[in-house]
Order: C-alpha cells, then structure tokens, then sequence
C-alpha cells in the first residue's frame, strides 16, 4: 500500500525544508497539509498562539503530549533557550519514527527527547527518569479523554508548579469538555480560551491556556 500519510508528509519535508532551518521545516508542512493532504498538526492558525505561549513562559523545561509529525515539536522547540529540554510523549512508533526525523531535519534533536509510550505510564517515571521536578510548560496534544486524567496525573506526581502552564490542542475540534470544564472551573487554574481555527480549515476550534495556581 506505499507509504503512509505521516510519511509522505516527511517526504514533503525532507523535498522542500532546509536541513537545520525549523521555518522551512514548519513551512514545508504547512504547504503540505493545506494544498496536498490534510494532517492533524496544531497548523499556521493556532500556531503563532502556540509561539506566542511558549516566547511568554520561556520554559526552562517542558512537557509535549502528543508528539505525532513533531510539527508542534519543532515548533516549540525552536523558541527553547540553550540548556532548555522539550520532552515529548508518543504512543505510536509509527508517528514517533517519523517524527525523530522530522525534528532531526529541523536540527533540534539536541533539544528534544521524544519517549514512545502512552501518557499514563511515562508522567510517573519522569522524575527519577529525566530528574526532572517540574513543567514550566505542558502542550496537551494527545487523545483528547487522556487530558483530564494526565493533568490530574502531573498534579498528584508533583509535577507542577505555581506558574506552570498548560496549553491545550482542540478544545473546541474534536473537544475536551471534561477537561475545560476542570480547567475553568477549579480554583486550582487561571484558564483563558485562544479562539482560533481547526488546522487548515474554516472550522471553529481554540486553545486553553491553563495557569496552575499551586
Ligand atoms: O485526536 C487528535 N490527536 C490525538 C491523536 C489522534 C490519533 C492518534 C494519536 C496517537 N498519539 C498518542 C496517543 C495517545 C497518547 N498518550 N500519550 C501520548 C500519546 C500519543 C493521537 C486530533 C484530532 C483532530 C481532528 C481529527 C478529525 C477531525 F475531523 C477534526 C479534528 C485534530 C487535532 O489537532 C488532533 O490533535
Ligand atoms: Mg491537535
């Protein structure tokens, strides 16, 4: 059956990026995605809210759930100060092969450690795993049911701290309303809602940006 879609996306990339540049990289994709075939990275409409986040915390470390092409990866990734870590969680190895090369074409593998596994079983062994004691920043990307239960999960694992942020994908498309109704209504969380658009589409869908009060 040839080769799978994130593959013919890496395919794009490694055609039309610049080896070392992450903009080409981020350009490629986008190109692709909106005039060849649709993905579902978080895209050049909720992007630049992502940056925007990201530019703003300044995280010293971060967390990616869902790492899927490494296009959010990338995207993060390049706004990273030297000495800042980007850990990124993938349940697919499908993806995950994929994407190491996507970051690696990007030159950003030196930032990044992608881990492939679910959520769940890795956010318990960061600590003594990577020596890690917090977030400042956590992209929630992954299956959408898995948000609610993984913030409860870095909560409970210490993994959080007064200031960290959380930033969540497809609030509105596909939807994650157990999990902005916790995020909007706990007195844990400072929650503000991006409007934006379902990547590459005229589809309403936003980010959540999620301050942990402690
Ligand atoms: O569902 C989505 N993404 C999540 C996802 C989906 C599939 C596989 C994985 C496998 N990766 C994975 C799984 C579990 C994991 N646990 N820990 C790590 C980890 C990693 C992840 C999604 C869908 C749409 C969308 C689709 C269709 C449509 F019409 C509108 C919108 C748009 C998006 O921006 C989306 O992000
Ligand atoms: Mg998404």
């Amino acid at each position: 059956t040839g080769l799978s879609r994130p593959q013919r996306m890496l395919k794009a990339v490694q055609k039309n990026a610049t080896k070392g540049d992450p903009q080409s990289v981020i350009a490629a994709i986008d190109y692709y995605c909106r005039h060849k075939e649709w993905a579902m990275n978080v895209g050049d409409d909720k992007g630049p809210i992502l940056d925007s986040v990201v530019s703003e915390v300044n995280p010293s470390t971060a967390l990616e759930l869902g790492t899927y092409c490494g296009y959010s990866t990338v995207r993060i990734a390049r706004l990273l100060s030297p000495g800042s870590k980007l850990i990124t969680v993938e349940f697919n190895p499908a993806y995950a092969a994929v994407a190491r090369q996507i970051i690696a074409h990007a030159g950003l593998q030196n930032k990044v450690t992608l881990v492939e596994g679910g959520s769940g079983d890795l956010i318990p062994k960061i600590k003594e795993q990577f020596g890690i004691t917090s977030f400042d920043f956590v992209f929630l990307d992954h299956w959408k049911d898995r948000y609610l239960p993984d913030i409860k999960l870095l909560e409970d694992c210490g993994l959080l701290k007064k200031g960290s942020v959380l930033l969540a994908d497809n609030v509105i498309c596909p939807g994650t309303p157990e999990y902005l109704e916790y995020v909007r209504n706990s007195p844990r969380y400072k929650s503000q809602y991006f409007q934006s658009y379902l990547e590459y589409t005229k589809a309403e869908d936003g980010l959540e940006k999620s301050v942990f009060l402690g």
